[in-house]
């Protein structure tokens, strides 16, 4: 298209909004309170600006145009569609959303990457993130999930630290390969996931092509109050696909989003990127047979233990009109959760209700769930009033205090049979997941794609990382230390 107009959706959006308004405007300029706006208003030389209400508008937004950004996930893309149950799981989980083979639930879906902020290129190697909320009628269900089968540590206590170690250096601003390599050879429980974030996982070639684990293992339960204990995962109906770091890297330089730009186009050319859900399916006899702790998120559940479940598919058939309302301002949070899921029993879990809840009310606002994209589609009545926009009725005239005697909203009587189970953990390390049963579901350009993105990040890294790095994966894969020592001594 070099000669001639771009045939991407993403370069003609200001064509087809032009093309969809053939009256030639969508209407008369305001004010925000309203006011029209005189011609002489739009030009500002030689007048008195104070004065010119339409200048003090614009410019007076322009600087509270910005929100503080996610801290972590800052960069990503939003689409929307729907969830379709293809089998009967109601024998382990009652989710009404569930309930029978063919019911649809609209989807939102985020997609990011982890340690960069808004403005980071799309094909930065980094652990990616896909977050999908259901709009179920019994309230909002969202399953926060990475492209990692497991996740870097297990004690929520260590997590701004490793938060830390990931983002820019306090110092040059830059980020800092001593500092991330540091803190993940000192802690033994994050092999499964340097595996993920060494390899050409880190740059999928599409997020269309892209696994999804919700990595924590759930308690459900079924209509009598049955438990069992489910990892939820999806896969991509396209297959996993990734690009390799020079392709990505000469990406990062000429289309810094092009993973943002490539699920736009397909989603407007109508090619539906849709991924088919599985469920692992353990009952309390499973977990306590398994051999290792199934509640440890720095552990995966093998499959041959623990085979996939298919139960449902999601399809992204919408983009976003609106990024800023729909995806910058989407709140997950694996504390949104409905009748039949009771959320993980680890202290991960439990930590993440509190810190995704408490970023929301730092980034959005109290009213974070009556904002139109976080809003469930069912009837809501709460005792919360007031605060930051958006209000919205307010909850209008109703009581504002509970209990009342004056036909204030009232709860259900409990629906929940079963207990959230105790469980208690220790601090193993998982070198041995890694080794048995990891590696070996990477693809061979997977597994020779380690050593060469690891001696890339190694190269400004201190003797004494690099070193427990090549210890490391000498008991992982002995060829693969061998690998990054060679190419190190290339260098
Ligand atoms: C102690 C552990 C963790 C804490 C405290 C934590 C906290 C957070 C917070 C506060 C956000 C930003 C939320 C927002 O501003 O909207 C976030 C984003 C995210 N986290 Fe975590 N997280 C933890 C572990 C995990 C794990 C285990 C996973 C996946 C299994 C995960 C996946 C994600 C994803 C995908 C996002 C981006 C969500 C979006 O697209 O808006 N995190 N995390």
């Amino acid at each position: 298209y070099e000669y001639g107009p771009s045939p991407r959706p993403s370069d003609q959006q200001l064509t087809v909004f032009a093309d969809s308004t053939p009256n030639g405007t969508i209407g008369l300029l305001t004010l925000s309170s309203g006011k029209p706006v005189e011609v002489h208003e739009t030009v500002g030389l030689n007048d008195n600006l104070i004065r010119n209400l339409y200048f003090l508008d614009s410019l007076t937004h322009l600087a509270r145009e910005r929100i503080p950004e996610r801290f972590v996930h800052g960069k990503g893309s939003g689409a929307f569609g729907y969830f379709e149950v293809t089998h009967d799981v109601t024998g382990v989980c009652k989710a009404k959303f569930l309930s029978e083979i063919g019911k649809t639930t609209p989807v939102a879906v985020r997609f990011s990457s982890t340690g960069g902020e808004r403005g980071t290129p799309d094909t930065t190697p980094d652990i990616r993130g896909l977050a999908i909320k259901f709009y179920t009628e019994e309230g909002n269900f969202d399953i926060v999930a990475l492209n990692t089968p497991a996740f870097v540590i297990k004690d929520p206590v260590l997590f701004p630290s490793f938060v830390h170690a990931i983002k820019r250096n306090p110092t040059s601003n830059i980020r800092d390969e001593n500092s991330r390599l540091d803190f993940l050879t000192l802690r033994p429980e994050d092999r499964n996931f340097m595996l993920t974030l060494y390899s050409d996982r880190a740059t999928p070639a599409s997020f269309r092509e892209m696994f999804a684990f919700a990595i924590h293992t759930y308690q459900v339960e079924n209509e009598d109050g049955v438990p069992s204990f489910v990892r939820f995962t999806f896969l991509p109906d396209l297959g996993n696909r990734n690009m390799n770091a020079s392709e990505a890297a000469r990406l990062a330089g000429e289309d810094p989003d092009y993973l943002t730009r490539d699920l736009f186009d397909n989603i407007a050319n109508g090619n539906y990127p849709s991924w088919t859900a599985y469920l692992q399916i353990l009952s309390l006899e499973d977990v306590k047979n398994a051999g290792f702790d199934v509640f440890d998120v720095t552990k995966i559940l093998p499959e041959h233990q623990f085979p996939l479940h298919p139960y449902g598919r999601f399809v992204l058939n919408q983009n976003p009109i609106n990024f800023f309302a729909e995806v910058e301002q989407l709140a997950f949070s694996p504390g949104n959760l409905v009748p039949g899921i009771l959320g993980a029993p680890d202290d991960m879990f439990a930590a993440r209700i509190f810190s995704y809840r408490d970023a929301h009310n730092y980034r959005l606002g109290p009213n974070v769930n009556k904002i139109a994209v976080n809003s469930p589609m069912n009837e809501v009545h709460t005792y919360l009033r007031d605060g930051r926009s958006p209000v919205n009725d307010n909850e209008d005239n109703a009581p504002n205090y509970f209990p009342n005697s004056f036909h204030g909203a009232l709860p259900r009587v409990d629906d929940q049979k079963s207990k959230l189970i105790v469980v208690l953990q220790n601090d193993d390390g998982s070198i041995e997941q890694a080794r048995d049963y990891l590696l070996p579901t990477f693809t061979p350009e997977e597994q020779e794609s380690i050593p060469r993105n690891l001696a890339r990040f190694m190269r400004p890294v201190v003797d004494f990382i690099r070193k427990r790095v090549i210890e490391i994966f000498e008991v992982i894969d002995p060829y693969i230390a061998q690998k990054i020592v060679e190419q190190l001594q290339e260098q």
